[in-house]
C-alpha cells in the first residue's frame, strides 16, 4: 500500500494555470489533502487554521502542476516493429509497409498470440515509465486484436492496469483500426462485425469508455467511419477519431457532427474541420511523436486552431509502429520545437485539454477542491524546463489518486 498523501503540503510554487484556465502562478502555496481528495489549495498565508492540522509534507519549493494526462495511447500490444523502422530507413513509406502486410496487422498477429497475462506483463513497464513522469490519467485503446476475443483481451488488460497501478484509465474501442487478414477485401463485412457484434458485446461488459476509428486512405472510409459512429451513438458511447493524419478525408467534420471528444493527429485538418470542431467543442489532439517518427513534413494547422480557440492537447500516441515513445515530457518538447506551441499551451495540452479529450474535465487536469489528489512536485526552477530538457528529465514527486507514488 503506497503512503497516503493526506495532510498539509507546504512550501510549494503552483505553476501558471495549475488552478485552471487563466489562473496565475502562486509562489508560496499550500495544498490540503483529506481522504485522497483536495480540500483546500491557495496561498499558504491564507490557510485556515482548521486545515493546518494533520501530517505535514514539505514541498521544498517544488514547482507544482496538476497530474499529467496522456490522452491517446495504444499501450497494450504484443511484439515490436523495429524491423519496419529499418525498412523505412531504406526508403519504404509507412503506407508501403502497411500495404506489404506489415504495419498494424503485424502487431495484430503478435497481440493475438499473447495471453492476457503476457499482454499485461508487456504493458506494465510501459505504463510505469509514464507514471514516473507524473502521468495520473491515461487513455488506452484496443485495435490490435480485431476480433471479439482479442479486442476483449486488450480492453480487459487496460482495465487491469488501472486497478493494479491506481491510475485513471479510460478505454477506447478501436476495432476499426485496420482490416484483419481474415476479412481481406471485405471491409464492409468487417465493419458490420465491429458494429453489430464486437461493440455491443464489449460495451455490455463495461469495457468501453469511448469509440475511435482510423479514418484514412489506408484505414477506413468516411462512410465506414460514420457507420461505427452510429453504432456508438446507439450505445450512448462518446466518439473520437484518428483524423486527417495522412490526407484530408473530412473525418474531423464528421466527428464534430457526432460531438466527438477529440480529433487526433489532424496534420491535414482543413478550415472547415477547424470550424466544425470549434462549434462542437471537440479537442484537437496533437501527436508530435508520430509526426517526428514518420518524418512527416505537413504540420497541423496550429495557428488556425489557436486563432479559432480550439483546445489543443498533446499526447505520446504510444504505439509500436509510428510512435514508440514513453516520454510525455519529450512530447512537450516536440510540441514546442516542431509544432511551435508555447510552453503554457503545451502544459495545458497534457493537463486540462487532455482531460477534456477524455471527458475527464470535471475530475482531472487541474488542482481543484473536491477533486482526487493528482499533482506533481517538480524539482525545477521554472515551468519552461518541462519542455526544455531533451530526453533527460527531473525525477518528480508524484501524488496520484491521493497516494504518494514516487519521489526522488
Ligand atoms: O502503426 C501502428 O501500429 C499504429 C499507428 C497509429 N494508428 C493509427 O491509426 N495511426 C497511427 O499513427
Ligand atoms: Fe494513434
Amino acid at each position: 500500500q503506497l503512503p497516503s498523501a493526506d495532510g498539509v503540503w507546504t512550501d510549494l510554487r503552483l505553476a501558471p494555470e495549475a488552478l485552471g484556465e487563466g489562473s496565475t502562478a502562486v509562489d508560496d502555496a499550500a495544498i490540503v489533502v483529506q481522504h485522497g481528495h483536495i480540500v483546500w489549495v491557495g496561498e499558504r498565508r491564507a490557510l485556515p487554521a482548521a486545515h493546518a492540522q494533520g501530517p505535514q509534507h514539505a514541498g521544498h519549493g517544488a514547482l507544482v502542476t496538476p497530474g499529467l494526462i496522456d490522452c491517446h495511447t495504444h499501450l497494450v500490444y504484443g511484439g515490436q516493429r523495429a524491423n519496419e523502422f529499418a525498412m523505412r530507413l531504406a526508403g519504404a513509406s509507412y503506407e508501403e509497409v502497411a500495404r506489404a502486410g506489415g504495419g498494424i496487422v503485424s502487431s495484430v498477429r503478435a497481440t493475438r498470440a499473447a495471453s492476457e497475462d503476457e499482454l499485461f506483463a508487456l504493458a506494465a513497464p510501459r505504463l510505469q515509465a509514464l507514471l514516473n513522469e507524473g502521468v495520473c490519467a491515461i487513455e488506452i485503446k484496443s485495435g490490435y486484436g480485431l476480433s471479439l476475443e482479442h479486442e476483449r483481451a486488450q480492453l480487459r488488460v487496460a482495465r487491469r492496469l488501472g486497478e493494479h497501478f491506481g491510475v485513471t484509465v479510460r478505454t477506447t474501442f478501436l476495432g476499426a483500426h485496420a482490416l484483419p487478414p481474415e476479412y481481406a477485401g471485405r471491409s464492409q463485412a468487417y465493419i458490420d462485425t465491429v458494429c453489430h457484434e464486437m461493440m455491443p458485446a464489449l460495451a455490455a461488459e463495461g469495457l468501453i469508455d469511448a469509440v475511435d476509428v482510423f479514418c484514412e486512405t489506408i484505414g477506413f472510409s468516411l462512410a465506414e467511419t460514420e457507420q461505427v459512429f452510429r453504432a456508438a451513438q446507439r450505445l450512448s458511447l462518446p466518439v473520437k477519431l484518428h483524423a486527417e493524419q495522412l490526407s484530408d478525408m473530412g473525418g474531423s467534420a464528421l466527428a464534430a457532427r457526432y460531438g466527438a471528444l477529440s480529433c487526433d493527429h489532424i496534420e491535414h485538418l482543413s478550415d472547415a474541420g477547424i470550424a466544425a470542431m470549434k462549434q462542437a467543442g471537440t479537442v484537437a489532439v496533437l501527436l508530435p511523436g508520430a509526426y517526428y517518427f514518420l518524418r512527416d513534413t505537413h504540420l497541423p494547422p496550429i495557428a488556425a486552431l489557436r486563432a479559432a480557440g480550439v483546445p489543443m492537447a498533446v499526447s505520446t500516441d504510444h504505439n509500436p509502429g509510428t510512435s514508440p515513445t514513453l516520454s510525455l515530457l519529450l512530447m512537450l518538447n516536440m510540441a514546442c520545437t516542431l509544432f511551435r506551441l508555447t510552453v503554457p499551451e503545451a502544459v495545458a495540452g497534457v493537463t486540462r485539454h487532455a482531460a477534456r479529450a477524455l471527458g475527464l474535465q470535471h475530475s482531472h487536469g487541474q488542482i481543484a477542491v473536491d477533486q482526487p489528489a493528482n499533482f506533481v512536485l517538480w524539482p525545477l526552477g521554472e515551468v519552461a524546463e518541462l519542455a526544455y530538457w531533451l530526453g533527460q528529465h527531473p525525477q518528480p514527486t508524484v501524488v496520484r489518486q491521493g497516494r504518494i507514488t514516487s519521489h526522488p
